[in-house]
């Protein structure tokens, strides 16, 4: 510890006494071989992530390049297609090895994600009064990073917000407010194209999305009076019903807006 003394008001000297200094780091030449593989594989490691960059770039100059490319139409409008995101992730877990297909979903979502932003950022409004995190976590993890995303208290608003193009909204199926059945009325020029929560979906997401871009599978169906059972047609599994409406999902590959009250699919 250095001592300080003064001797007058004039003069002060320091003197230092050497600490015992602990040796942290090996010397160069007692590098172990441990040392030595964990290095190699480190190294190993900046060079894919060198390799990995030069490949994520490239594909985000790509998604701004098809986002020019795709027809715009015009006014403010999303540029998500369901469709091909469905297809890219698909083929994707196809090809990754079965454990880490969970690894490889989520980091592709964050991808396709960000080529979206490279079109213009996603902007998600979500409405969940009952679990307003689990249909939030839901939606981070469909939209990724990238998404602008924000709570709301009102579905209408946001299906108006959705409706003029502004974005998508995420919204809750519980009973306080069967926002769905105007999705037949007011709101048939949006789609819902995912659902949040398991084989039963807890939160739609719901935008103006062109039909021939919903991803191929479950539809969805809105119809008065249906029983949500097999009744003689298409088989449904229903998710909730409200003064005689019924919102349920079904295989049957049915068309967006005909008389069966498809309005989209979750793929
Ligand atoms: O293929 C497109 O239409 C794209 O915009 C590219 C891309 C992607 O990054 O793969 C990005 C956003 C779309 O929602 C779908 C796919």
């Amino acid at each position: 510890m250095p001592s300080i003394e003064i001797e007058s008001p004039f003069t002060v000297s320091i003197s230092c006494t050497k600490p015992a200094l602990q040796q942290v780091w090996p010397a160069a030449t007692d590098i172990s071989p441990e040392h030595m593989a964990l290095a190699a594989l480190r190294h190993e490691i900046d060079q894919i992530d060198d390799d990995l960059l030069a490949l994520f770039e490239r594909r985000l100059a790509i998604a701004a390049r098809v986002g020019q490319a795709k027809d715009a139409p015009a006014g403010p409008h999303v540029k998500l297609r369901p469709d091909r995101e469905q297809a890219v992730l698909a083929r994707m877990l196809d090809r990754a090895r079965p454990d880490n297909r969970e690894a490889v979903g989520s980091l592709w979502r964050q991808i396709v994600g960000w080529g979206l932003a490279r079109q213009g950022r996603i902007k998600v409004q979500v409405w969940s009064p009952v679990e307003p995190t689990r249909a939030f976590d839901g939606a981070r993890l469909r939209f990724g990073a990238a998404a602008d995303m924000r709570a709301v208290r009102d579905p209408q608003a946001a299906l108006a917000w959705a409706a003029e193009g502004h974005g998508v909204a995420v919204l809750a199926v519980n009973a306080d407010d069967a926002w769905w059945t105007g999705l037949r009325r007011e709101w048939s020029m949006l789609s819902v194209f995912d659902g949040f929560g398991g084989e039963t979906p807890t939160a739609l997401a719901v935008g103006r999305i062109d039909p021939a871009a919903l991803p191929t599978g479950r539809r969805v169906i809105v119809d008065a009076g249906g029983d949500a059972g097999d009744g003689g047609g298409i088989r449904r599994r229903g998710l909730a019903t409200h003064h005689g409406w019924t919102l349920s999902l079904t295989d049957a590959n049915l068309p967006v807006g005909g008389d069966e009250g498809c309005v989209g699919a979750i793929g």
